[in-house]
């Protein structure tokens, strides 16, 4: 065939230059938190079968392992034919890092199992119970461990739960899976990027804490407490919520509602109280609108973040993906939010905006569905160490 005439089966062009992005698999945090996110994710909840302490380490230092194989790529070892391949082949014979990410978080459960873990339980690590909108459905909730995969392609994520799932089955057996993605979105005139839409259609993470400034990582995402074991220090809590959006209804929503719904303009994200000009990362002025003129008082940024001196505890790192999965047995489609908030303190971050979120208007166009509640330890800091080494360190020493 003629290399300059497209034809209908050729694979589609254009990711070379991505594929070949890599996010640093080894430093003082996991990466995977605070890293830009890309365009597709997946989470991946699994149960540890392990029966002893021995058992864990093994099964943790499988898992870095691959983890940093699958992160920073490289060839596949060829093995001899008749054995199965070491690869599933997804990426072919040499795979690319294409911004892979593998960000390993622990459950309440993974503690619980384990007599020489438990004492050694984050202090605000528990299990995830009903808020009173929730209609939480147990096939998609909870798990002993969860694997957040991130990468520019998500076939690049397949590609490395494949091979967990493949490495890791004597130890690990799959209870949920969640994909998800978000919209690439061009660069504005001046450099900035906006913030990728949801699947309401409104910009989503303006109002989120800057993920390059260190000082206000270290006092909103990363673990420090004294209550806190140490070697939890540098880790951070993770909470997963399965979010189903109502779309058909809020597609009939007039856009005034919508907009009060959440308290910013649907096309530039700017909040309600700026002006034809205003963008996204202003900032509202609740101060001067003390009724909710502009922002309603029950509008969901203003519930959020009444952007109070009180307010600044709970600050969370929002780091979410849109998932579509075909339609529901009533005919509706299966779509929401895979929201995922990192913070250093569970309780008074996700837990805590929950509690003031409770009963927003949103609600009548939103279901969480599933999720849980998870500890990432810090990270892995050199080729000699591995994840939760810190954790089976104490466990050993207690
Ligand atoms: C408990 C925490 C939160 C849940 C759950 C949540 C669900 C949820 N959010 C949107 C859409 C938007 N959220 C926005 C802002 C926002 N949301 C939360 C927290 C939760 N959201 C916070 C803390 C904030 C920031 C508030 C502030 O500081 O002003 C926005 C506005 C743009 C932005 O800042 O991101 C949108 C849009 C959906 C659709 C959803 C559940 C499906
Ligand atoms: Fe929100």
């Amino acid at each position: 065939r003629e290399a300059a005439q497209p034809n209908v089966d050729d694979a589609p062009h254009g990711h070379a230059e991505t594929a070949a992005q890599s996010v640093p698999f080894h430093g003082p945090h996991q990466a995977g938190i605070v890293t830009p996110r890309p365009a597709n994710g997946i989470v991946a909840a699994f149960d540890v079968v392990a029966a002893s302490l021995d058992d864990v380490e093994t099964m943790l230092r499988l898992l870095t392992e691959r983890a940093a194989f699958l992160t920073q790529g490289g060839a596949v070892p060829e093995r001899d034919p008749r054995l199965p391949p070491a690869d599933s082949g997804l990426l072919g014979p040499v795979v690319a890092p294409d911004n892979q990410t593998i960000t390993l978080a622990l459950g309440d459960s993974f503690f619980e199992a384990q007599p020489a873990l438990k004492p050694l339980k984050p202090a605000r690590l528990q299990r995830m119970v009903q808020f009173p909108n929730d209609a939480l459905e147990a096939d998609i909730c909870h798990g002993d461990i969860v694997l957040q995969f991130c990468a520019n392609l998500q076939d690049s994520n397949i590609h490395a739960l494949r091979d967990i799932v493949k490495n890791l089955s004597e130890y690990l057996v799959l209870r949920w899976v969640y994909e998800g993605s978000v919209p690439p979105v061009p660069p504005a005139p001046d450099g900035s990027t906006p913030s990728a839409r949801n699947f309401l259609g409104f910009r989503d993470g303006s109002a989120n804490p800057d993920a390059n400034d260190a000082e206000m990582m270290g006092r909103v995402v990363w673990t420090a407490a004294p209550d806190e074991p140490a070697w939890a220090h540098g880790g951070s809590y993770q909470a997963v919520r399965i979010i189903r959006n109502f779309v058909e209804r809020w597609d009939r929503t007039p856009l005034r509602e919508q907009e009060r719904i959440f308290g910013r303009a649907k096309n530039s994200g700017a909040p309600l109280d700026g002006g034809p000009k205003a963008t996204e990362r202003d900032v509202p002025d609740y101060a001067a609108d003390p009724d909710g003129a502009k922002t309603a008082m029950n509008s969901h940024i203003r519930l959020a973040n009444p952007r109070t001196p009180d307010a600044d505890k709970h600050l969370i790192l929002r780091r979410p993906f849109n998932y579509a999965r075909g339609a529901m047995k009533n005919g509706h489609l299966d779509q929401g939010l895979l929201f995922i908030a990192w913070q250093a303190d569970l309780q008074q971050g996700f837990i805590a905006v929950q509690n003031l979120l409770n009963g927003e208007p949103l609600e009548e166009y939103i279901k969480p569905v599933g999720g849980g509640y998870f500890f990432a330890p810090p990270g892995v800091a050199g080729p000699e160490d591995y994840l939760g080494s810190g954790l089976i360190d104490a466990a050993r020493r207690a």
